[in-house]
């Protein structure tokens, strides 16, 4: 094998100055040499100042708070379906395996809540103290028997939808009281998390909203999971039909309807072999986020004159754990950077308690969190808009005859009807903001269903003119 000096760099040769180079020759080179590097280096500079104004100029970015099941990651959702069609029309079939789960959990909710009601039936034969009054046909036991195996759908759906050995798991639904067998992994409330950790998803930068967990499904149409949901079509509606499986539900004041991730009503439709998500199914699917994303985009050139500004999304979970230390300080560091905060408050729960800590109820930590975000003055010169949002849920608990008065006695006796009782929270969030906000804010309210499609959109529209205003100001300012 031929021996080669391997030491010598071949480009030292090349740049190395010539060995007879006269002083006056060496000056010259020292010069070109030097001008090369100033050129170089401005060069360097003006880049680096045109990509600081880029980011500055050209990035709207806008934080979503709020607890959790709040409606952050469906605002995001009716961003991306407005804002970036395509995108969110290509990403619709990756919901089928959550909204799938969502589904078999409100049939085990049901079916658990009645061999609950047969065994202590079993237990008390001879006392009568109230539930026994439920006569359980043989017929509807027999459906229950025949829904059972769909215990096994869910648990092939969670293990492909969270990831083991997760910490962060709350209990199914706002009913954990109703789950029989003890809290296991089948319980645990599936979730979205975007790399891992939030600094580093943020820091890197962009990440498309992708429900990752969901995503190496629904593209084999039909899968094992519709199949057999499609073989329990009829027992599923029988059973969600019943009169005396409704009579047990209200006795317990199970509201299934009000539950995240309801699909009862479209249980036809969504069990077909064929089945799609549609743009509503997707916006209900309940997905839990943990930790941060940041969703990235460029307005679609058909969806608005303004194609061409970068947006920021930025959603984080709300849920209690993942705002400790309270309320919110490992969040603060990205606050200056943000032109806009979307605070959702949803306030339908005003009789429900949060599921990670069911002694605090929900409006009051949406009320306390509000006060902390108009307060924070790091946040002082952020504009903040406002949701009352689940007023859909709000207009029909208090027809049902819920008293809103029972729940927050300074109501008083305004009479117990949505348009009141939003006047009513309105008043009592800008008030916060008034007398909380470190300098005088305008105060932005909308008392939405971010569900709803079409009166949604409206809305979105009036806060990406706030957003966009708030951010020609900052840049004027710059
Ligand atoms: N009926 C109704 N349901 C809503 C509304 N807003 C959100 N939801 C539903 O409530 C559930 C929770 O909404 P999400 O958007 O996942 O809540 P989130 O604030 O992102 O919650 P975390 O990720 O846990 O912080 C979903 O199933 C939504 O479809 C609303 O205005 N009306
Ligand atoms: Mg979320």
């Amino acid at each position: 094998m031929p021996k080669g000096n391997f030491d010598r760099d071949p480009l030292d040769d090349v740049l190395r100055p010539p060995l007879d180079e006269t002083n006056e020759e060496r000056s010259i080179r020292l010069r070109t040499e030097e001008k090369a590097k100033r050129v170089s280096d401005a060069i360097d500079e003006a880049l680096r100042q045109e990509r600081q104004a880029a980011r500055k100029k050209d990035v709207v970015r806008l934080l979503l708070l709020g607890q959790s099941e709040s409606g952050k990651s469906t605002t995001l959702k009716q961003f991306q379906r407005l804002y970036t069609p395509t995108a969110f029309r290509e990403e619709r079939h990756l919901w089928r395996s959550v909204i799938q789960l969502n589904l078999v959990r409100s049939i085990r909710l049901i079916v658990d809540t009645i061999s609950e009601v047969h065994r202590s039936a079993i237990l008390s034969e001879d006392e009568s103290d109230g539930e026994e009054e439920f006569q359980l046909s043989d017929k509807l036991l027999a459906i229950t028997d025949r829904l059972k195996p769909l215990r096994h759908i869910e648990n092939i759906l969670v293990t492909k939808l969270v990831p083991p050995n997760e910490a962060e798991a709350t209990s199914l639904g706002s009913r954990p009281d109703i789950i029989s067998s003890s809290q296991s992994r089948k319980d645990q409330e599936i979730f979205v998390r975007p790399g891992k950790g939030w600094h580093g998803t943020l820091l890197r930068g962009a990440r498309s909203f992708r429900p990752t967990s969901a995503g190496s499904t629904g593209l084999e149409t039909p899968d094992d999971a519709q199949c057999v949901l499609d073989s329990c079509r009829p027992d599923m509606i029988a059973l969600w039909r019943n009169p005396t499986v409704r009579a047990i539900l209200q006795r317990r004041k199970v509201r299934l309807e009000e539950l995240p991730g309801f699909y009862l009503n479209d249980l036809e439709r969504m069990t077909s072999l064929k089945y799609v998500p549609s743009d509503d199914d997707v916006l209900k699917a309940r997905l839990k986020t943990v930790g941060v994303c940041e969703y990235k985009f460029h307005l679609e050139a058909s969806a608005g004159s303004e194609s061409g500004t970068e947006w920021r999304i930025i959603d984080v979970g709300g849920s209690r754990s993942q705002r400790r230390p309270f309320p919110f300080p490992t969040w603060a560091q990205f606050f200056d950077a943000v032109n806009a905060i979307l605070f959702l408050a949803p306030i339908s729960g005003f009789d429900q308690a949060l599921a990670e800590d069911r002694s605090v109820n929900r409006l009051e930590d949406s009320v306390l969190l509000w006060k902390s975000v108009c307060s924070n003055k790091l946040l002082a010169n952020v504009e903040l808009v406002l949701f009352l949002n689940k007023c859909d849920l709000l207009d029909a608990k208090l027809k049902s005859g819920i008293r809103l008065a029972k729940y927050v006695r300074s109501f008083g006796d305004r009479s117990n009807d949505l348009d009141t009782a939003t006047k009513y929270f309105r008043g009592k969030f800008s008030a916060i903001l008034r007398e909380h906000s470190p300098h005088p804010r305008k105060f932005y309210g909308f008392c939405t269903s971010v569900t709803d499609t079409s009166t949604t959109a409206g809305i979105l529209a009036i806060v990406r003119d706030i957003v966009v205003r708030e951010h020609l100001r900052k840049t004027r300012l710059l």
